[in-house]
């Protein structure tokens, strides 16, 4: 559980703390003890790169875009950045070893929980799509709450950093995952950073203040729902599709950076729409999900949802680079993401 009193990155001590200074980011700041002046490194930060690891995983022609960083200027930030965060190759083994300190978080079904060896994994992005009413905002309401278990419990042992673009977020739904986990319900929403978007672009400057966040304090997760409902309305038509398609991408791009950088899970929701491409040969009522390869490819896991019977859904797990295609049963319950009555014990 995430309080003030043991938020490792508000001054937490001991042990578990020297733990998470060693993983934590690189407030940009540090770029001082190289060289960088004060004064540059603050225009990284107003320009939204807090971390050295931000600096250093962003190409040089986009740092030059930031007023007053000239290309020398540019070539110097980046070599200290890059000296600071291991960039170049490793070892399968040490990549092993970082993936097994990785943790899952539980969203609250046993059965999903399995088919996704543990639960929604952390520095990764996992989609969820599916026609409306499957369960896609629940189980982000449900994990919202979860990932500030400890990790002993199927937790992130962090706060959670919400975006909602319909409208369709409500704490009490909170409240009641939080009174089945035995957690304070006041604290479990006070760690919960909420913020609506309005428009596309206002999503995309969402996450320049998340990453602000994320590097003053510990989050274990950011949802985003939905991810592509925006780019709906705000790109209507053919003629918008590739401007809406490259916004897209650099908002997908922004969320992986995110996830790299500070170990956080990445949710997104996706809404599915008729398929109108596939000639004679397309399959009644087939739905696929918004955004195309682009969505797609930034996805590290995608699941698809579907009702089921009563309240129960059907997840199956559509792609992932380690796990294998597979289904689980879950309900939608007062109390959260859980188990079918029929399916307990
Ligand atoms: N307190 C509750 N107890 C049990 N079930 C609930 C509760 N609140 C909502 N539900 C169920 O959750 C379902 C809606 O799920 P959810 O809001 O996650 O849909 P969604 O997939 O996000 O849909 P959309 O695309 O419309 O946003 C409804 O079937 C509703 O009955």
């Amino acid at each position: 559980m995430v309080t003030q009193e043991n938020d490792p990155f508000v001054g937490g001590e001991g042990e578990e703390a020297d733990e998470f200074e060693l993983m934590a980011p690189l407030l940009v700041a540090k770029l001082q003890e190289s060289g960088i002046s004060a004064q540059d490194t603050k225009k990284l930060a107003d320009a939204g790169y807090h971390t050295v690891e931000a600096v250093a995983f962003t190409p040089k022609k986009t740092l030059c875009t930031i007023k007053g960083i000239s290309e020398q200027k540019a070539d110097k930030i980046l070599m200290e950045a890059c000296k600071m965060v291991p960039m170049g190759f490793t070892t399968a083994t040490e990549i092993h070893s970082r993936r097994s300190e990785l943790v899952h978080i539980t969203t609250g079904s046993t059965g999903l929980d399995t088919i996704l060896g543990g639960g929604i994994e952390t520095g990764a992005i996992t989609e969820l799509y599916g026609e409306f009413r499957t369960g896609k905002s629940q189980i982000c309401h449900t994990l919202a709450v979860t990932c500030q278990l400890p990790v002993s419990m199927g937790g992130g042992e962090g706060k959670c950093l919400y975006i909602d673009t319909e409208g369709t977020f409500r704490p009490v739904r909170m409240l009641a995952v939080a009174e089945r986990f035995g957690l304070n319900g006041e604290e479990v929403l006070d760690n919960i950073a909420y913020a609506r978007a309005y428009n596309a672009d206002h999503q995309l400057q969402l996450l320049v203040q998340a990453s602000a966040m994320m590097a003053e304090s510990r989050f274990s997760l950011l949802i985003v729902d939905s991810c592509t409902s925006l780019y709906r309305t705000d790109f209507s038509g053919r003629g918008e599709l590739s401007a809406r398609q490259m916004h897209l991408a650099k908002f997908l791009r922004t969320l992986m950076r995110l996830a790299d950088e500070f170990g956080v899970a990445v949710v997104v929701t996706n809404q599915v729409v008729a398929q109108v491409d596939g000639g004679q040969f397309a399959v009644a009522d087939a739905k696929k999900p918004i955004g195309g390869n682009i969505m797609a490819h930034a996805s590290t896991t995608r699941l698809n949802l579907r009702k089921g019977r009563g309240t129960s859904r059907v997840c199956k797990i559509v792609d992932s680079p380690c796990l294998p295609e597979a289904e689980a049963i879950f309900a939608i319950n007062a109390n959260g993401i859980g188990d079918p009555e029929e399916l307990k014990e």
